[in-house]
């Protein structure tokens, strides 16, 4: 069983080895190509047609999206979560935001940052033209420090039932420990870090490992780890 887990760890690893060789040979990541694509193949309004056009556009093109496997692995976990508020960190072009919208409750909505102002405008064209209001979502152009810090005035008195890190795994610790100071998640919440075993994200899996940080370590998908907080029993005195 463990052989067949390290395997499979080893083959996505050297998968994604292969991946990033790959888009070096082929050039950078462009974000207004990826939304020229995107913009002028798919059909407007249909959310499967931009997923669909992310993905012919990322078979042939150096691309951040995260690709369908986990991309499905995502929509898994908010259908069985059914989560009214959703933070994602590192929107990019919106494909993982489509996804999460697509399988958000009507009542819900998504909460995604975007360091870059140029890209945060790109994304949030794509996510629009798949179909979804401003009222089921809103993009944040800030660092993540900065969104977090700002955070609670657009939840009000909500918490996040889920929380998508895909932005700088050097600041996923960073963000957890902001999250958790300002009182922003909710019990259960799970949290979905990508690249959880790129060496950036290190000290992430340490404060996890070490911390009695109140997070339980549950599925994993090409290296996308997910999180659930509070819903351990602790010794006594331990607080969650
Ligand atoms: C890997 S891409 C995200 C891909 C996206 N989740 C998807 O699959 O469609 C990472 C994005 O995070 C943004 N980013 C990097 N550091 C950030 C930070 N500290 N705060 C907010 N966004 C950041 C980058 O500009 C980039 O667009």
């Amino acid at each position: 069983m463990v052989t067949v887990h390290f395997r499979s760890e080893l083959f996505m690893l050297c998968r994604q080895a292969f991946a990033r060789v790959l888009m070096l040979s082929r050039g950078k990541v462009c974000v207004s190509r990826t939304h020229a694509f995107i913009f002028s193949n798919c059909t407007h309004g249909q959310a499967d047609s931009v997923l669909d056009t992310f993905e012919v556009y990322a078979s042939t093109h150096p691309s951040f999206s995260i690709g369908p496997d986990r991309g499905e692995f995502v929509e898994e976990v908010v259908k069985r979560l059914a989560p009214l508020r959703v933070l994602e960190l590192g929107m990019h072009c919106g494909y993982v935001s489509v996804r999460i919208l697509r399988q958000l409750p009507s009542t819900g909505k998504l909460l995604t940052v975007e360091v870059d102002p140029h890209t945060a405008d790109k994304g949030e064209e794509i996510i629009l033209v798949a179909g979804f209001k401003h009222t089921q979502f809103k993009v944040l152009t800030s660092s993540s420090e900065e969104a977090i810090s700002a955070l609670r005035s657009h939840l009000g008195e909500k918490n996040l039932d889920l929380v998508l890190m895909d932005h700088d795994p050097k600041e996923y610790l960073p963000s957890l420990l902001a999250l958790q100071r300002e009182e922003l998640l909710s019990p259960g919440c799970v949290l979905l870090i990508n690249n959880a075993l790129d060496t950036g994200a290190k000290a992430l899996l340490e404060y996890i490992r070490t911390s009695q940080a109140c997070l339980t370590v549950g599925r994993q998908v090409q290296g996308m780890m997910e999180l659930q907080w509070g819903k351990v029993a602790y010794p006594e005195g331990t607080e969650c």
